[in-house]
């Protein structure tokens, strides 16, 4: 099925695409019936809670931010909004293991996070492919290198949800931008995570890919029934994309609101959604916007 297909099978089952988290929950079990595929899909109820809990990063001089909390539901997608060096790169960083913090714990699914884990995957603003594999072969390289043989249909099947299956075997280097994340969102979702922590990874496409690609992403979060943290400095892409928008204040201030955004405005041109906008650059104004 392709994915435009697939849309389209959601609309039919009532959902739009980025009816919140319990809209996911609806969609992702349509699509769990419907796929009978390789299993990627799974409820929304299924997925993850990401915890930090009184979280506090430290870099010399710099404190980043001291006593941070914040909880994204299973399913939901948290949008990290700030001005420039507020810190959003550190905190998903420490979601994601990759860094320590310097107090505080953060917990995904109830366990501790302690280093990076397939279970918790991270897409880039640059896509790091390796260029000397074919698109196919990137996706493939975290099961290999867990040492397991990659599912073929699992592939195959992540290919056509992110729109490569036409490529599959080309080189990298031939790819456009768009279709190098779309590979590099592929080879993330090919280790089946209950979360996906995204970091900018749409800030260097043009527009119209960059909307392509942000309705691709709902659309994918839908169907496989993850949560997701991302990371940007648009505030009309956090507001299209999140369930809720963290907006965090120059360091070392860390998360000073959060704007729960109503799925039902998830439209660029709705009225609402420009409401929802305004409401949202009025408290990035007042943390000090950049
Ligand atoms: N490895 C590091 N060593 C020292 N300071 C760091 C390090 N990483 C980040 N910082 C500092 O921590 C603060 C937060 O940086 P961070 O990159 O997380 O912000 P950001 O909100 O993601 O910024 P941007 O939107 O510009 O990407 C900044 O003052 C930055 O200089």
């Amino acid at each position: 099925m392709s994915i435009e297909s697939r849309a389209a099978t959601t609309d039919d089952d009532g959902g739009d695409s980025g009816g919140g988290a319990d809209a996911r929950a609806d969609s992702a079990s349509a699509v769990e019936q419907d796929a009978g595929g390789a299993g990627t899909a799974r409820s929304a109820a299924d997925a993850a809670p990401v915890v930090a809990s009184d979280l506090t990063k430290r870099y010399d001089e710099t404190l980043v931010f001291d006593g941070l909390d914040l909880r994204v539901d299973p399913g939901e997608v948290c949008c990290l909004l700030g001005p420039s060096g507020c810190g959003k790169t550190t905190l998903l960083h420490l979601l994601a293991g990759l860094e320590d913090p310097t107090g505080g714990r953060v917990e995904i699914d109830g366990e501790a996070v302690t280093g990076p884990d397939y279970r918790w995957g991270v897409v880039f603003q640059d896509p790091l492919l390796y260029p000397w594999l074919s698109v196919r072969e990137n996706v493939e390289i975290g099961p290999r290198l867990r040492g397991e043989e990659p599912d073929a249909d699992h592939v195959d099947e992540l290919l056509e949800l992110v729109g490569l299956d036409g490529v599959a075997d080309a080189d990298t280097a031939d790819l456009s931008g768009g279709m190098a994340q779309r590979a590099s969102l592929a080879r993330t979702l090919a280790n089946d995570p209950d979360v996906l922590l995204l970091d900018e990874p749409f800030s260097a496409l043009d527009q119209l890919t960059k909307m392509e690609l942000q309705d691709e992403l709902l659309r994918i979060v839908d169907e496989l029934g993850v949560t997701a943290v991302f990371v940007t400095h648009d505030i009309d892409e956090a507001v299209y994309l999140g369930d809720r928008v963290a907006i965090m204040g120059p360091v070392p201030a860390g998360i000073e609101h959060v704007e729960r955004i109503d799925s039902e405005t998830r439209s660029r041109d709705d009225e609402a959604f420009l409401a929802e906008r305004a409401a949202t650059f009025e408290h990035l104004e007042a943390v000090g916007l950049e």
